[in-house]
């Protein structure tokens, strides 16, 4: 009903705020666009579910994420990734570790400080009667 939009409108308010402050954050510009597999051939081959920042953001604009939790599904699949495809000692796969280490903390930062639990308890509630 019109409450369930209300609520569902507030919260692709609240993911798009947290996805556009993560893309112009200059420590998670590898993870803005998708990997170009034309640079990077091997991608595919490692990585099954490739995911980037404007891709949440096209996925939010599909309404696709009905609870915050779904959207994490998706946006943890960016800092995994990176970690499963940058696994060795040498500095630059490390460089690229250490930024994934950072977007995952401070995604968790932002929503724990900055969702209400009450609201996120709403959306959940909204995807169950689904
Ligand atoms: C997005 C992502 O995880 C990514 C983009 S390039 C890259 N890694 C490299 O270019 C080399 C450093 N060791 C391989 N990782």
């Amino acid at each position: 009903e019109e409450q369930e939009e209300d609520v569902l409108r507030e919260l692709r308010l609240f993911l798009r705020n947290l996805t556009e402050r993560l893309m112009v954050d200059r420590r998670f510009k590898a993870f803005t666009k998708p990997v170009d597999i034309e640079e990077v051939p091997d991608y595919l081959m490692v990585i099954q579910k490739p995911m980037d920042l404007s891709t949440l953001l096209y996925n939010i604009d599909e309404h696709k994420y009905v609870t915050v939790d779904e959207f994490l599904s998706d946006a943890d699949l960016i800092w995994q990734n990176a970690l499963e495809y940058n696994p060795d000692r040498d500095p630059a796969d490390r460089h690229i570790r250490h930024r994934a280490c950072a977007l995952k903390d401070t995604m968790r930062v932002i929503i724990r400080d900055e969702l209400d639990k009450d609201f996120q308890r709403i959306c959940e509630e909204i995807r169950e009667s689904r």
